[in-house]
Formats: structure tokens, sequence, C-alpha cells
């Protein structure tokens, strides 16, 4: 069992008041943790303080109880992977997309060693597990953002960690690729993987039946089941838009919808 603990984390940036303060959460294998906020609430920046990637202005993260920081980065990235926020790349010449996910085994690798053919296995299984075997010669810069992505989450898997932090996983997905990498986050969550995600989705909250954590404009972070924290209250103080948690008579599954009469009046 791989636990991520924030406690009492506070950050901001230079001068500027911080975006969360007194924050408290817990992460552990065989969980899916969802975080939901407005944008600019400072979603990226706290993965980037449970990644160790900013040092907290107060309080700590801790990994299996020991400081964060007092890990060296090789062992940690064999406990996390972090898949950080989409920005479509055109710059890493020369990689194919089989060696950009290649990248996901560094942890692994000695000095001056090469990837071995097992390696070079585990990355064709993750590519066709995300549905671009048939990219794997394909120049990294050369394929479409969502194929990037789609390629970011299979690095992540080569690294083989206990834990996944992801930053909006499907933000550059068609339909069915966001199914597929939702199905995914459920499936590595029933094999004992921790994963924690934002979205701007509160339907693939529902849909994951994550633990959710909301962050709102004033800092305030809040965490329960989904029937606590989906409630029509919650999400519409927390986007301050007039937001309706219905139920589908069809299928019986929860969904998040814009209360349209409301705005109208
Ligand atoms: N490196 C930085 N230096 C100064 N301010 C920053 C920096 N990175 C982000 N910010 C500011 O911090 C705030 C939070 O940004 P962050 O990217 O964490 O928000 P977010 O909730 O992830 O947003 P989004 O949903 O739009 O991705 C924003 O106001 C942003 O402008």
């Amino acid at each position: 069992m791989t636990t991520l603990t924030a406690q009492h984390l506070a950050f901001g940036y230079r001068s500027q008041r911080p975006l969360f303060q007194e924050l408290n959460l817990n992460l552990k294998s065989g969980q899916i943790n969802c975080i939901l906020g407005p944008n600019g609430v400072g979603k990226s920046t706290l993965l980037n303080c449970l990644t160790g990637v900013y040092q907290p202005t107060s309080g700590q993260v801790l990994l299996d109880d020991v400081d964060l920081h007092q890990i060296a980065a090789q062992k940690r990235a064999k406990k996390i992977a972090y898949v950080p926020q989409m920005s479509t790349d055109r710059t890493m010449v020369n990689f194919s997309l089989r060696d950009y996910v290649l990248l996901g085994r560094a942890p692994y690798l000695k000095l001056l060693t090469t990837p071995s053919a097992a390696d070079y296995a585990k990355a064709d299984a993750a590519l066709a597990k995300l549905g671009i075997a048939e990219l794997g010669d394909q120049p990294y810069p050369a394929v479409s953002g969502g194929q990037q992505q789609l390629a970011s989450i299979a690095r992540a898997l080569l690294q083989e960690p206990a834990l996944i932090i992801f930053d909006e996983p499907t933000s550059a997905l068609d339909v069915a690729n966001q199914v597929r990498v939702l199905h995914l986050i459920q499936q590595l969550a029933t094999t004992g993987y921790g994963i924690l995600l934002t979205t701007h989705d509160p339907n693939q909250a529902l849909l994951l039946n994550a633990v959710v954590s909301t962050l709102d404009k004033a800092g305030h972070f809040q965490t329960g089941s989904t029937t606590e924290i989906l409630t029509n209250e919650t999400l519409s103080a927390v986007y301050q838009l007039p937001l309706r948690v219905v139920t589908i008579p069809e299928t019986n599954q929860r969904t998040c919808v814009v209360d349209q009469q409301q705005i109208e009046n």
C-alpha cells in the first residue's frame, strides 16, 4: 500500500496571495481522487506541489510517511508518475512516439545503458493499450495533440509506479478516447494503482465514482464522496453557475447539467 499525504499545504506564487492554505489530502493505492475547480484556481499548481515539482510555501507532502523532498528523484519516479497538462509539443525532433514512451523507463536504466527488448515490448504494449499501436514509428512532433496526450499516458504506464497523477488527462481527446482513458483509469485503480486527476467535467468524477475534491476561487478545498460533494449547491457555488445533478431515467446514471431556466430568469 502506497500513500501520498498532503498536510496543511499552502502555496502562493511570489508576492501573490496563497492559492490554497491548510490543504489536506490523502491518496492511497486502489483509490481514485478527482479534483474539480474553475480555471486558474490552482489545480495544476497543487499537482506540482504533490509531485515535488514545487516546494510548498508551508506544510508538507509525504510519500509513505517520508517528506517527498527527502526522496531521490529516481526513487520517487518509481513510485509516482505525473502526466502534466497537455500542450502540443512540436519540438521533440528525432523522437519516434515509441522512443518518447520509452522515456518512462528512465528511472530503471543505469547510466549509459539503453532500453532492453523487454522495455521495447512494454512500450509497444502501452501504445496498444492507448489505441495508438500503429503510430510507434511516427515522429513525436508529427502526431496530433490528442495522440501526444495518449502517448504521455503510455509513458506514465512505463514508469510502473504505484500512483499516477494526471492533469486533465482527457483535455485533447475525442469522446471515444475519453471513454478509453476513463476505463483505463478505472482498470488501473482496480489493479491497485492510486489515481489522482484534475478535470473540468464533473461527470467524469461521477462516472469514476471517485473521491471528489473541489478547489474554489477563495482557496477553499473540500473532499468527500460524489454524493457529498457533487450536489447542486456545492457545484453551483464552486463554478458560480447554476448547475444541477440529475438522474437519467433510461440509464439511472447521475449527470451534471446547466440549469438553463435559472440562467434565463
Ligand atoms: N509560474 C507561475 N508564476 C506566477 N503565477 C502563476 C504561475 N503558474 C500559474 N500561475 C497563476 O496561478 C494561478 C493558478 O494557476 P493554475 O495553472 O494552477 O490553475 P488551474 O486551476 O490549473 O487552471 P486551469 O483549470 O485553467 O488549468 C493562475 O492565476 C495562474 O495565472
